[in-house]
């Protein structure tokens, strides 16, 4: 039956149009070509700029597809491939200047070659190769067939090239997300010195609560490591490849706390321009962390109780529930039922969150694994500050920490750390000062003169220290020598805790 050119064009173009992946495609055309050419092997092939050669997109014959060749190309040799408007048949007997430029490309060993130019809206964008072994496979009646598909081809190809290139990006994406999930979360989690120690009855409520899905609440002092237990129940879950995301509920200014953690939809409120996913959201399919639950404030609780009872969360000025499949860890350094009793925090708040609790005791108490964590520090820290050698602590200088009381914990061992071997000059580690500008305070006496004038209210002891060490630091309460540092609490716990205080501060 004589070809019909419309049906032979339909044919074709449907099946290069038929996959995004290009190696289905043109092996789907490579059998249909087949019926109407002398066809053993077919060819799609790109110029890569990046490359500066040849790069085959897919390659056909009997065996099968084959994806991602580089052929080397000289640039004189794509100039001549870029400037053929017509197909053209090649054969090694033809010694053409044409034949001889494009040898490296097509290697003809014998065979002859059907080489179709690709342009999109004249721009060349590739060339597609048909070959036929021996020496006279294609006549004009190929030649002018072929032509009729060009442009399908040269179609099928930019969006090939387009949906790489869209696949690339989406993984770059994908990567980017999956790396900035994992240094939001502190990436792997820090290793828990005392954990055989100091900490062993933490950590084996850990390991005993970790594999469930039942909400935690972590208590200590400030500094004791709440954070790193969160992190280690997390990353010891089933929902460990998941989001770990952490709210510090004392950081985040009152008016701004119910969008922060449920979100927004789009002109919920002056200023709401885009829809905007919380916290809570962000953190489903993994654990939420509400670091300083005691701070939010009692309408921020109504609400966040809502989620916990429901597991779904509605944004402001949104209509529709978002259904949550999250952990909670919570902590705090207050006593909850004492401001239950001040109405200040909610009972069936409390009763929600307090299923499983977790008391972190106080450096003091576990005064055993202040050396362990004293040298890790020494050690992380010399690292950090890029000291070629790792200093060594003197004779007597643990013991002298461990006299002390630490009354900001893990946190404030680890900035006297830091402050030692910032001062370092040599020699060893001796730990004799306390807080800068503060002269060789003992650390083995503690409970030195205070130098407070009587007896007074601990709001009042707090805001007088706080307000020195301000002083002292010119107002500077972030980053070395900052007043958080020398406090050892988190820049935003002092924040918090100097506005409740009503201190005021130049920054
Ligand atoms: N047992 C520990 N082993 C190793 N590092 C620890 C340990 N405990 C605490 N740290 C380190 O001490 C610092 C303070 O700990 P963390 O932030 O977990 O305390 P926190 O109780 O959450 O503090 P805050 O109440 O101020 O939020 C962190 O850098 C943490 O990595």
């Amino acid at each position: 039956m004589p070809l019909n050119n419309e049906e032979f064009f339909r044919e074709t173009t449907l099946r290069i149009c038929s996959s995004l992946d290009i190696k289905i495609a043109l092996t789907r055309c490579y059998e249909y070509l087949r019926q109407h050419f002398p066809l053993d092997e077919l060819f799609l092939d790109i110029h890569d700029l990046q490359l500066g050669a040849i790069r085959r997109m897919a390659h056909v014959s009997a065996s099968g597809a084959i994806a991602d060749e580089i052929v080397p190309l000289p640039e004189s040799v794509w100039n001549l491939v870029k400037g053929l408007a017509e197909p053209v048949v090649l054969t090694s007997s033809m010694a053409t200047p044409i034949t001889q430029a494009m040898a490296p490309l097509v290697k003809l060993d014998g065979n002859s070659d059907l080489a179709v130019p690709l342009r999109i809206e004249g721009r060349p964008v590739g060339v597609l190769i048909l070959r036929s072994y021996g020496d006279n496979g294609f006549g004009e009646n190929h030649v002018d067939l072929i032509r009729t598909v060009a442009e399908p081809f040269a179609m099928a190809l930019s969006n090939a090239l387009a949906h790489e290139e869209l696949l690339h990006y989406r993984d770059t994406l994908l990567d980017d997300k999956s790396f900035l999930l994992r240094e939001l979360t502190t990436g792997t989690p820090d290793e828990i010195i005392g954990g055989g120690s100091g900490l062993r009855n933490v950590t084996d409520m850990v390991r005993q609560v970790a594999p469930l899905n039942s909400t935690v609440l972590l208590l200590g002092e400030t500094g004791v490591g709440k954070e790193i237990i969160a992190n280690a129940i997390h990353y010891s879950s089933a929902r460990k490849d998941g989001p770990f995301i952490k709210v510090n509920c004392g950081a985040i200014p009152d008016s701004l706390i119910d969008s922060e953690l449920f979100g927004h939809e789009k002109g919920a409120f002056t200023g709401a321009h885009v829809e905007k996913r919380g916290r809570f959201e962000r953190a489903n399919g993994g654990t939420i962390f509400l670091d300083e639950i005691g701070e939010l404030p009692l309408p921020a609780q109504v609400r966040l109780l809502r989620v916990l009872q429901n597991r779904e969360v509605e944004r402001i000025g949104g209509s529709k529930n978002i259904a949550l499949d999250i952990r909670v860890i919570a902590a705090t350094h207050r006593n909850l039922e004492q401001m239950i009793g001040e109405n200040r925090f909610r009972e069936d708040l409390w009763f929600r969150i307090n299923m499983f609790p977790i008391f972190i005791p106080p450096l003091r108490q576990r005064r055993e694994d202040i050396p362990a964590l004293t040298r890790r520090f020494v050690r992380l820290k010399s690292k950090e500050l890029g000291l070629v050698k790792q200093p060594a602590i003197a004779p007597g200088a643990l013991d002298r920490l461990v006299n002390y009381d630490w009354p900001g914990n893990v946190r404030e061992l680890q900035n006297v750390v830091e402050r030692e071997i910032i001062r370092f000059q040599g020699g060893m580690l001796e730990f004799r000062s306390l807080l800068p500008g503060s002269e060789r305070m003992d650390l083995s006496s503690p409970q030195k003169e205070s130098g407070l004038p009587e007896l007074i209210p601990l709001d009042e002891a707090m805001a007088l220290h706080i307000g020195k060490v301000l002083a002292f630091t010119k107002g500077k309460i972030n980053g070395p020598g900052g007043a958080a540092r020398i406090l050892g609490i988190n820049s935003s716990t002092l924040r918090s805790r100097m506005e409740k205080l009503g201190i005021r501060h130049r920054n």
